[in-house]
């Protein structure tokens, strides 16, 4: 059994004749039909690139969205082989400071504490943020001399919340240098017989606090892949800039912190804008890759690489908070965009990003599948502990908020210039606020959705995304369009209760 064999049939369609024929497919559209199995899932490998230069061991990037990717996002991501992109809905020097920190550990977790000088008052749990514990520095910055620590539960138990907090701090504790991994972190708590260290740089700052508790957790996730490292050995992390004139400041912010990859991030990418944007970074920057878009076609993308981009971000409105193509009546279906743009950038190399629409692990398949390099994600991660923010319960559930970065309320937080500011004097939203289900650890949850796209990638007789590439390239692949009936019998149907558990 060969390709050659399986396309003498005629049995369902090659991709370029069924995204030939004027219609917008999204993902749940259409179906692959399966091919021949000659090696189990686990030889499946998902190794990949993000951008021209800069492999990754799995092909999950997580969106630069300040509901998604920060310091933890960013560990976390590049532990497992992935990759975050720090989202520029902040000042350049905070979103350099989350890019220095992410850059300046090495292990897979990272608590984001806050920062306190002894004569300080917490005002409320809120000052903690998600972290259990506080650091007490001689001036209140990270970059001043510790002198302490205190701790969420502390400050709950005190008679009364106002006091200083030099009159509860607890002593700072040993320290680790901050380029340990994970396993010598282990080995330095359970060596000393301590519950907790601070993770401590170079120049002596507290980077955070690891824990005997966070040990624990971690040890329980599967084991982890080959992390993404960039040529200096540090975790590879990216980050978002705009189109404006001031996003040429926040980019030397960034290079300055040690970015590794920059992503020009817009809704519609072929733009002067933009496109001056590109040509600043790589004039500038001639080594730093630069990740263009958004786009969802061909001659969108071709302006793009007419720059010299070094990734193609894809998705118009495919994603789960964008309004854009109720708003604008832009956009196009993810499984086309991603299609078209994929089989145009491929002729010059140029790795393409699925971005948007994935809700769970069929959707990756699909969307590397007909011609990506990555996935990005955002709902998808939103609700893991290493998204930003804290749990709240809602109608019994936890839940932590998501939102888009078109949305009035991510608007008005950061990104006032590029909306609100100069071209458009009223506001209108292109993005909803909402929330998503507690999902755990992105540490657990990604290595199993792995694991299932690569069942996916195996049921098509593809070892690799090379391979799956070229099934799809060669007319080997064959798909179809699934009817609303056939969306509805391919999934869970026609039973009065069930419980869905993926693992
Ligand atoms: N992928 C998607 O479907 C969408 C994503 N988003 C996200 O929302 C955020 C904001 O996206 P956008 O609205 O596209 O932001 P943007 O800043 O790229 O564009 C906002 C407006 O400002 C204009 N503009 C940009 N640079 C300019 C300059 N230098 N001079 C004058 N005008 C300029 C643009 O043409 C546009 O009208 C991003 O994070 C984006 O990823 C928003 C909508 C859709
Ligand atoms: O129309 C939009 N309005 C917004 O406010 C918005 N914010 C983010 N994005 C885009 O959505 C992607 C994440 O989509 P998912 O949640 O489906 O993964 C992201 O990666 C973005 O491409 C937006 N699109
Ligand atoms: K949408």
């Amino acid at each position: 059994m060969n390709g050659a064999v399986a396309a003498a049939f005629d049995d369902g369609f090659t991709a370029s004749r069924l995204f030939s024929q004027g219609f917008s497919y999204t993902y749940d559209d259409v179906i692959f039909l399966p091919h021949y199995i000659d090696f189990p899932a686990d030889a499946v490998d998902l190794s990949t690139r993000l951008s021209r230069n800069h492999p990754l061991s799995i092909p999950c990037v997580a969106s630069p969205m300040d509901t998604v990717s920060e310091t933890s996002m960013a560990v976390a991501m590049a532990s497992l082989g992935g990759a975050a992109i720090i989202h520029c809905n902040t000042i350049p020097a905070r979103q350099a400071a989350i890019v220095r920190s992410a850059k300046s550990r090495c292990i897979p977790f990272a608590s984001d504490p806050s920062f306190f000088a002894p004569s300080d008052f917490v005002s409320s749990a809120a000052d903690f943020g998600s972290a259990s514990f506080a650091i007490v520095t001689e001036s209140g910055s990270s970059k001043s001399k510790p002198v302490g620590l205190i701790s969420r539960s502390d400050w709950e138990a005190l008679a009364d919340e106002d006091y200083p907090v030099s009159k509860y701090m607890r002593q700072t504790p040993a320290s680790i240098p901050s380029n340990y991994d994970f396993e010598q972190v282990a080995a330095f708590l359970a060596g000393e017989g301590l519950k907790m260290a601070s993770l401590v740089g170079v120049d002596g700052e507290i980077i955070d606090l690891v824990s005997a508790e966070d040990v624990v957790r971690i040890r329980s996730f599967p084991k982890l892949g080959v992390p993404s490292l960039s040529p200096d050995g540090k975790f590879l992390v990216g980050a978002a800039i705009g189109t404006r004139e001031e996003d040429k400041e926040r980019l030397t912010h960034l290079v300055k912190a040690g970015v590794d990859v920059v992503v020009v991030d817009s809704s519609q990418g072929n733009s002067k804008y933009q496109m001056d944007m590109i040509k600043h970074a790589k004039n500038t920057y001639p080594s730093l890759d630069i990740i263009g878009g958004n786009v969802v076609t061909m001659a969108q993308a071709q302006n793009l690489i007419k720059v010299g981009v070094d990734g193609i971000r894809v998705g118009m409105g495919s994603g789960s908070i964008c309004t854009t193509q109720e708003v604008c009546a832009v956009g196009r279906g993810q499984a086309t965009a991603v299609y078209k743009v994929s089989s145009f950038a491929n002729d010059y190399d140029v790795p393409v990003i699925a971005d948007g629409g994935i809700s769970y692990s069929g959707h990756i398949v699909k969307a590397l599948v007909l011609g990506a390099s990555t996935v990005m994600m955002g709902s998808f991660l939103a609700g893991s502990h290493e998204a930003p923010g804290i749990y709240e319960y809602q109608d019994g559930r936890l839940v932590k908020k998501y939102r888009g970065m078109g949305s009035l309320e991510a608007m008005t937080k950061g990104s006032d210039a590029r909306y609100l500011g100069d071209t458009l004097k009223l506001k209108v939203a292109q993005g909803v606020v909402a929330t998503v289900a507690d999902k755990g650890s992105i540490l657990k949850f990604i290595p199993y959705t792995m694991q299932a796209v690569k069942q996916g990638l195996q049921d098509l007789g593809a070892s690799s995304l090379p391979i799956a590439h070229d099934l799809l390239r060669t007319d080997v692949l064959q798909l179809e369009v699934r009817t609303g009936a056939a969306q509805v019998e391919g999934g869970v149907h026609g039973l009065s209760s069930y419980e869905k558990k993926a693992f």
